[in-house]
């Protein structure tokens, strides 16, 4: 942030002294908290702006407040200072009284300080307050280290009513009107953001299969801006992938012409980004680094998750293989920016059929500079093989054929429109599909215990696989032995 940024005012100063007793317990108590687990060892405010001044009814303050965690749980020598920071974004209404259908927002009362007696709670449960946001980004500007833009061509209504999206999310949206969603980034990391570069530049390539942002807002940055929220269309009546996919696992029916329309959407996006952004030829020296990048993930991902231990050897020869096609400098593969974190649950179908693709953030717990690298469009073809399996293994029993069935329509969808079967290049495919599982173990055995089997069969699949590289990728299936 910048100096007159961090520097808060006297007042917004001893606002944040007063609020800084019951943010430090209630933030790390949310969903989209990043750092669960690890206490919070030091709270600061970072830049704080009253949207509406606190002492209205109700008031309502933008607070931007950077938390330092400990690296691992249990003892650790690192100085406190030496710690990453995570700097999240918060709302915070502010009124004399909370009525009873705001009580699920509270997060306390305060004892002292300017907002002595006063109530806070989280603002965006209140239509008063998030029909303030959306009017902000109607009309571009500034305030305090606040900076409100708006497309072009954009045509924001006024007056549209707010709800909360009430999914289980890593930031949290606000659909307005059913016309518009507003996307709030809850950890934000200075630089360009992915989620909105990439989108613009879809939109300005006349990509369709992308809802193109129609406002945003940043905050100022040291260096680089922050960007806080982004607001685009809202796809009305809209399915998302997977919900589609465990409704028709569970009818028994086939996905196969969905699977194919999803792989010709990842086509068509692909292609726009290539032609938007630049592309690179992955010469020997970067196929090497793309697989020694892998085993870098998978050494890592097995001292933290002890279940991926038994198959790191095998999995190993996969990257090996990787590396050996680069070094045979057989290859003539590009790499490109990319989705980075494809999965059916990002894939939207509208009542139309179409298909339109979200949520271009990458994979949040990676640094911003690799997420924003270009990578081969196999990442998010391997994304997407892997979720028709996660599919295919959350209902009983198993469905392998029909996990084959979608990833191979998947895969003719893409060539069809690409001109490249991904099935071609199997062992960048493989290569790909077993880093996406890596992270997908680390992932489950972060945030969702029970759901670490769904990974470590793919995982056990495919480090079989690799010890019999001659297999087909995408027939390579048994039944599991997990459940
Ligand atoms: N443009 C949109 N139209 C309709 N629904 C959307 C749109 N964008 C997001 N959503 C809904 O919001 C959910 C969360 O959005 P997403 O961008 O994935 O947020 P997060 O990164 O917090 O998970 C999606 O799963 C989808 O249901
Ligand atoms: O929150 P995001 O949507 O950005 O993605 C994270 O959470 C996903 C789970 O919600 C996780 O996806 C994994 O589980 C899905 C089923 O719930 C499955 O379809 C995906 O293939 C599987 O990777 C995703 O990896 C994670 O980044």
């Amino acid at each position: 942030m910048s100096e007159a940024a961090t520097r808060p005012s006297a007042h917004t100063g001893a606002l944040l002294a007063s609020l800084d007793p019951l943010l430090r317990g209630w933030l790390p108590r949310q969903r989209w908290f990043a750092g669960k687990g690890r206490p919070v060892t030091d709270f600061q405010l970072v830049s704080a702006t009253e949207l509406l001044p606190t002492r209205a009814e109700p008031g309502l303050l933008h607070l931007l407040v950077r938390v330092r965690q400990p690296l691992l749980a249990g003892p650790d020598t690192t100085l406190d200072h030496e710690l990453p920071a995570d700097c999240y974004q918060l709302l915070v209404g502010v009124r004399a009284e909370l009525p009873p259908r705001l009580a699920p927002a509270l997060i306390g009362h305060v004892a002292d300080g300017p907002l002595a007696g006063r109530t806070v709670y989280e603002a965006l449960g209140d239509p008063r307050l998030a029909a303030l946001l959306l009017e902000r980004l109607r009309i571009p500007g500034r305030l305090g280290a606040l900076r409100f833009a708006r497309a072009e061509h954009a045509e924001i209504p006024p007056g549209l009513a707010p709800r909360t999206l009430g999914a289980e999310q890593s930031n949290s949206s606000l659909v307005y009107g059913d016309t518009y969603i507003l996307k709030l980034f809850r950890r934000v990391v200075p630089g360009v953001n992915p989620d909105l570069e990439l989108p613009l530049a879809l939109a300005r390539q006349g990509c369709a299969r992308v809802p193109a942002p129609a406002a945003w807002l940043t905050a100022e940055g040291a260096d680089e801006p922050l960007v806080l929220g982004v607001l685009q269309p809202y796809v009305r009546g809209a399915t998302d992938g997977w919900e589609l996919a465990l409704r028709a696992l569970a009818k028994g029916e086939d996905f196969a012409a969905e699977a194919r329309a999803l792989g010709r959407a990842t086509a068509e996006v692909h292609a726009a980004l290539a032609a938007a952004l630049p592309t690179v030829s992955l010469g020997r020296a970067q196929v090497e680094l793309l697989a020694q990048g892998m085993t870098d993930r998978l050494e890592a991902a097995a001292r933290a998750v002890p279940a991926l231990r038994p198959y790191e050897p095998a999995l190993r020869t996969a990257y090996q293989a990787l590396a050996d096609l680069g070094t045979g400098g057989a290859t003539a593969w590009t790499a490109q920016r990319v989705h980075g974190d494809l999965h059916l649950g990002q894939c939207l179908r509208a009542p139309s059929g179409d298909w339109q693709l979200i949520d271009f953030e990458g994979e949040p717990a990676r640094p911003l500079g690799e997420r924003r690298l270009p990578q081969p469009a196999a990442r998010d073809v391997a994304g997407m093989l892997r979720s028709f399996d996660y599919a295919a293994r959350s209902c009983r029993p198993w469905a392998p054929d029909w996990a084959e069935a979608c990833r191979a329509a998947y895969c003719t969808g893409y060539a069809e429109v690409s001109g490249r079967d991904p099935r071609t290049e199997p062992v960048l495919l493989r290569a790909h599909e077993t880093d996406k599982a890596v992270y997908e173990a680390v992932y489950e055995a972060r945030h969702r215990p029970d759901w670490l089997p769904v990974p470590l069969a793919a995982l056990d699949q495919l480090a079989a696989d690799a010890a019999a590289p001659s297999r087909d990728p995408d027939t390579a299936c048994r039944p599991d032995d997990f459940r």
